[in-house]
């Protein structure tokens, strides 16, 4: 009879525990079907009232001798997202190199000047939002300067998405981003580890993913981290989203500065829009969705077309039919 009334208690609590998790299921389910609309409610409508810029002037600071793709990358995907005008913030010998690969960047050989930070802080008050590290690089002088441009786009209360070596950078100075709430890291796993392990000392726990990325948000100050991998996990520190749309398992190098890129203009119209246009959800985590599936839809169009020779370039023709897909059907 004990072991009759011990087996009963066991069953209450798995019982408990299943309903418990089902609701969360449930409720985080409902969350998602949101979050879409959440994001369209943020996209500006195409009228004839809006003059050029007024859907977004994007800043990629990034471009270096060994990395030019990387920024053409995150600078074409924000124009391809809805943004107007897209400028690229690179060395001088990057520079003619990116510019011949599309007239639509505004490119500017600056990175490597002695007074790269005044060069790229005269453009500040006219970008809507800024992208940090794509293609960056880790020359020492380059990274100086940055710390410098990261400085006055907190002044400017902009947006500030950091990826790639401005995460290796931010791993080496969390100071410099922590507790501002405006940014966006979007680290794959290897930066995730990396920051996580400068800030938190702890290697990371693989057996909870969430946990470590909420932790690492509240750390930083809760600003909205966006650990890229098979599911992507966004938090701000008070929640995870999960964004596991599917994709495909072709793993070309680019598709991280396609993320970057586009969330620099997401971030900025869900920051324009403000939380009444997402239902009171941080507009960030919005922003992040929205980029995360975009990303992944791309690659899921560009890899049924092309298979394993898909390339970052093939998913940035596939941006607009997925955007609309997502976002305006
Ligand atoms: N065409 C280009 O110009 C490109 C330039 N890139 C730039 O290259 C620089 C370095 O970026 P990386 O991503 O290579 O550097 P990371 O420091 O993120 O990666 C370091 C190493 O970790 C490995 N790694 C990455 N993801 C992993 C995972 N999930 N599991 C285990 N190992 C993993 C990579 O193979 C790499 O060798 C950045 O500035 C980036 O922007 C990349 O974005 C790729 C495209
Ligand atoms: N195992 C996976 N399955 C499906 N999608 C994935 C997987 N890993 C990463 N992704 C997706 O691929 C995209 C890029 O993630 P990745 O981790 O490659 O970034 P990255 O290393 O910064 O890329 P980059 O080469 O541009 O630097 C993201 O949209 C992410 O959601
Ligand atoms: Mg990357």
């Amino acid at each position: 009879s004990k072991c009759g009334f011990s087996c009963s208690v066991l069953a209450l609590c798995l019982d408990v525990f299943k309903r418990s998790f089902s609701l969360h299921r449930t409720h985080s389910l409902k969350d998602m079907e949101n979050i879409f609309q959440l994001v369209r409610n943020v996209i500006p409508p195409l009228t004839g009232k809006r003059h050029k810029g007024q859907d977004g002037r994007i800043g990629i600071v990034g471009g270096c001798q060994e990395y030019t793709g990387a920024p053409y990358f995150a600078a074409i995907t924000a124009l391809k997202v809805g943004a107007d005008l897209s400028h690229v913030f690179c060395t001088k010998d990057a520079a003619t190199v990116i510019k011949s690969y599309s007239p639509e960047l505004i490119v500017h050989p600056v990175l490597d000047s002695p007074n790269a930070v005044h060069e790229v802080e005269k453009w500040l008050p006219r970008l809507h939002s800024v992208v940090i590290g794509p293609g960056l690089g880790r020359d020492e002088v380059l990274l100086e300067n940055t710390k410098g441009i990261i400085e006055k786009s907190k002044v400017k209360g902009i947006p500030i998405i950091i990826d790639a070596d401005g995460l290796w950078l931010i791993s080496q100075q969390p100071s410099l981003i922590q507790g501002y709430q405006r940014a966006i890291l979007t680290p794959n796993y290897m930066e995730f580890s990396r920051l996580y392990e400068a800030m938190l000392r702890d290697p990371v726990d693989s057996s909870d993913h969430h946990g470590c990325v909420l932790r690492l948000s509240q750390a930083m100050g809760n600003l909205t981290i966006v650990q890229k991998g098979e599911r992507d996990l966004i938090s701000d520190g008070e929640k995870v989203l999960v964004c596991s749309h599917e994709g495909s398992s072709r793993r070309c190098g680019g598709q991280g500065d396609l993320l970057s890129g586009s969330l620099g203009v997401l971030a900025h119209w869900a920051f324009l829009a403000g939380a009444e246009k997402t239902n009171g959800q941080n507009p960030f985590l919005v922003a992040a969705f929205g980029a995360c599936s975009l990303t992944r839809q791309s690659n899921h169009q560009a890899f049924q077309k092309f298979g394993r020779s898909m390339t970052a370039s093939d998913m940035v023709s596939e941006v607009g039919t997925a955007f609309s897909k997502l976002f305006e059907t």
